[in-house]
């Protein structure tokens, strides 16, 4: 079994936390979005939207983040004998959580300067691999227009708006919930739980703490309570808590500007 991933993208720690809680062995592959490795070819081939993460087990690839985690369950019950399957109601916050599109909401808190600049980037990679294989223009033109409309629905203040608003109902559902459970799908760690975590750890990763986290005291103490598991660490401490999380992002950073610099796409 293999996963495509970045420990950037909110939706691979999803399935990592899944892989790493259930216990399955697979083989990891780094693909930097940042970068633009996404547009490669053998990747891009597999998967023409070029979004991740991405899981193979054979011949039987999945693209959903729900559907990969469930497909996970299944793994786990065959090969490590773990049988706990999600209930439809951890179904139903799963799906809730996927719901909020992180994407404008991250992109709207990069200074504009920053955002740019990775943008063009992706951009002349997409334009360099589509040179590469021609084959694929179309689906590589579809990732350049994907691009360009980014860049003007966040112009939009509406887009924006409404994005942090989905965010502040789902966190408002979950402080609720939380109100009679220790986790959101009860007093066990569902896989629910490893579908919001991520979502906490990116408003901390964007300096946005205080104002979406500490502000709800459930939730503030349920982040500290998840932060302690082995996995969150393994996942996503690893690359993100304290001095690390500058090192992460200094190590792409750099990686950008001498690409740029050698023109290399
Ligand atoms: N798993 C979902 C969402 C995937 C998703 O949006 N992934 C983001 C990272 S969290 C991505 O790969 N973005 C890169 C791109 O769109 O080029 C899907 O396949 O629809």
């Amino acid at each position: 079994m293999q996963l495509y991933h970045h420990p950037f993208s909110l939706n691979s720690q999803k399935v990592r936390l899944a892989l790493e809680e259930k216990g399955v062995d697979y083989t990891s592959f780094h693909v930097n979005p940042i970068l633009g490795k996404n547009m490669n070819s053998s990747f891009f081939r597999m998967n023409t939207r070029a979004k991740l993460p991405v899981f193979k087990n054979g011949s039987h690839i999945i693209f959903d983040t729900v559907e990969t985690i469930l497909y996970i369950e299944r793994i786990a019950a065959v090969s490590v004998g773990n049988n706990s399957f999600s209930s439809q109601e951890v179904i139903e916050w799963m799906r809730k959580i996927e719901q909020w599109n992180p994407k404008y909401f991250t992109l709207s808190h990069i200074p504009d300067k920053h955002r740019l600049f990775v943008s063009k980037f992706i951009r002349k990679v997409v334009i360099a691999r589509m040179a590469e294989s021609p084959d694929l223009a179309s689906a590589y033109h579809g990732k350049l227009r994907e691009a360009y409309e980014t860049e003007e629905k966040l112009k939009n203040p509406d887009v924006v708006k409404r994005s942090k608003e989905s965010l502040v109902q789902l966190l408002d559902e979950v402080e609720t919930k939380l109100n009679d459970t220790t986790y959101i799908g009860g007093d066990e760690f569902t896989m629910a739980d490893a579908t919001f975590i991520p979502v906490l750890a990116r408003l901390v990763l964007l300096g946005l703490e205080d104002e979406y986290i500490t502000c709800r005291p459930n939730i503030a103490d349920y982040w500290g309570l998840v932060q302690q598991r082995p996995t969150y660490k393994k996942v996503i401490g690893k690359y993100f808590n304290g001095w690390r999380k500058k090192k992460t992002l200094m190590k792409t950073w750099c990686s950008l500007r001498v690409r740029e610099f050698l023109r290399r796409y």
